[in-house]
């Protein structure tokens, strides 16, 4: 959890038996990673428990960092930072948390956790030899005791910004997820999406994505966003689609910053007023986030699975006489383009061309 206050932390972990110690090093990495520590180093190689703690992060988040196979002495003995000891032997933690806390403000730390023994030189090479009580218990609890010290428990909220997402309920279980491009489409897929709807999103999402590169916009939800914006259109081809497929993808568990986007990528928005006239519930559909507006401009600029310009998607609105959602249109054009630091429309005109050559 590196912040500036404090230089990275790197956990130890010594006496790996691979065939005994699976579960019990498996804990020592999922503690570190979840009470804020930024890499476990394993002295005896391991390539399941790397592929299954790696598998962790890739789902939820984060850029913990596993490795196995290193000489654990040479390691800590080199270690350019403070080096701690957690044991039993050592001394109490509230006596030198605060010494720690600020010897480490711009250095990095080294945390060592044994299993069974640890040898005498662990203790000696150490600068702290650091105990949660003088009484023997586990590497599994004297790490997540000494992270939340050295924290203050802020370790506690930190956002790992995950695909996956637990939200936290005081009944049941809920996770909020952020499908890949893969899961995306197979979701429309099982909601019989048509060949139509497919080519179009497809396009938009071509769009977005290149629009997102002018920006520092999160890639994966305006990928999922920009595949899942018409999953409405499977249901209905009405005003109220946004709606409709806001609340298939409700259903689905998806992360709320995408059903937003789809809720939100009408034209450049519908004010709450014009949202009771057209019959939908009554609230503000205006893009907000840079994802909201990125996939709803990308929509605006599709039609069918072509790109227009933007000149001939104002010339449409004026057609149908919404001269305020042309409007819109144009300033949330400008808008971002004046985050991209180029025209929209040029971008789109890129993407045209890259497609047709
Ligand atoms: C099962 S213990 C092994 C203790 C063993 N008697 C020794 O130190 O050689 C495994 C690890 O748990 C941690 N541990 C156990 N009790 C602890 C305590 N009271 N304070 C700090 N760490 C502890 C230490 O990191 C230790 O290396």
């Amino acid at each position: 959890m590196e912040s500036e206050h404090h230089g990275s932390i790197t956990v130890l972990r010594i006496g790996h038996r691979p065939f005994r110690d699976k579960r019990i090093t498996t804990h020592v990495s999922l503690v570190a990673r979840a009470f804020g520590a930024d890499r476990i180093v394993i002295d005896e190689k391991d390539e399941l428990l790397e592929e299954n703690i790696n598998n962790v992060v890739s789902r939820f988040g984060g850029d913990f960092k596993i490795n196995s196979g290193v000489n654990w002495k040479k390691y800590f003995r080199d270690f350019n930072g403070i080096r701690l000891n957690l044991s039993m032997y050592g001394i109490n933690v509230d006596d030198k948390i605060e010494e720690i806390r600020e010897k480490t403000k711009n250095r990095d730390m080294i945390v060592l956790v044994g299993a069974e023994k640890v040898p005498i030189d662990a203790y000696l090479i150490a600068d702290y030899n650091i105990a949660i009580a003088n009484q023997p218990h586990s590497e599994v609890s004297a790490l997540a005791i000494f992270l939340d010290r050295y924290f203050n428990g802020k370790e506690l909220h930190k956002n790992f910004n995950g695909k996956l997402n637990i939200v936290p309920m005081e009944h049941g279980k809920m996770v909020k997820y952020i499908p890949d491009e893969k899961e995306a489409l197979q979701i429309l897929y099982d909601n019989n999406a048509s060949d139509r709807i497919i080519r179009h999103v497809k396009k938009v999402y071509e769009l977005a994505m290149a629009i997102s590169g002018y920006t520092n916009a999160d890639r994966r939800l305006v990928a999922a966003g920009s595949l899942l914006h018409d999953i409405g259109r499977t249901k209905t081809n009405g005003i109220d689609h946004a709606v409709v497929g806001a609340q298939i993808l409700r259903d689905k568990n998806i992360d709320d910053r995408i059903i937003n986007i789809v809720e939100h990528h009408t034209g450049a928005g519908i004010t709450a007023a014009e949202a009771k006239n057209l019959g939908i519930p009554e609230k503000d559909y205006i893009p907000e986030t840079i994802e909201e507006k990125i996939v709803a401009q990308a929509d605006n600029l599709v039609v069918g699975d072509r790109i227009i310009s933007l000149d001939r998607v104002i010339q449409n609105y004026h057609e149908k006489g919404l001269y305020e959602a042309a409007e819109r249109i144009k300033m949330l054009n400008d808008e971002l383009s004046k985050i991209c630091g180029r025209d929209i429309d040029e971008i789109a005109r890129d993407v045209d061309n890259a497609e047709k050559q």
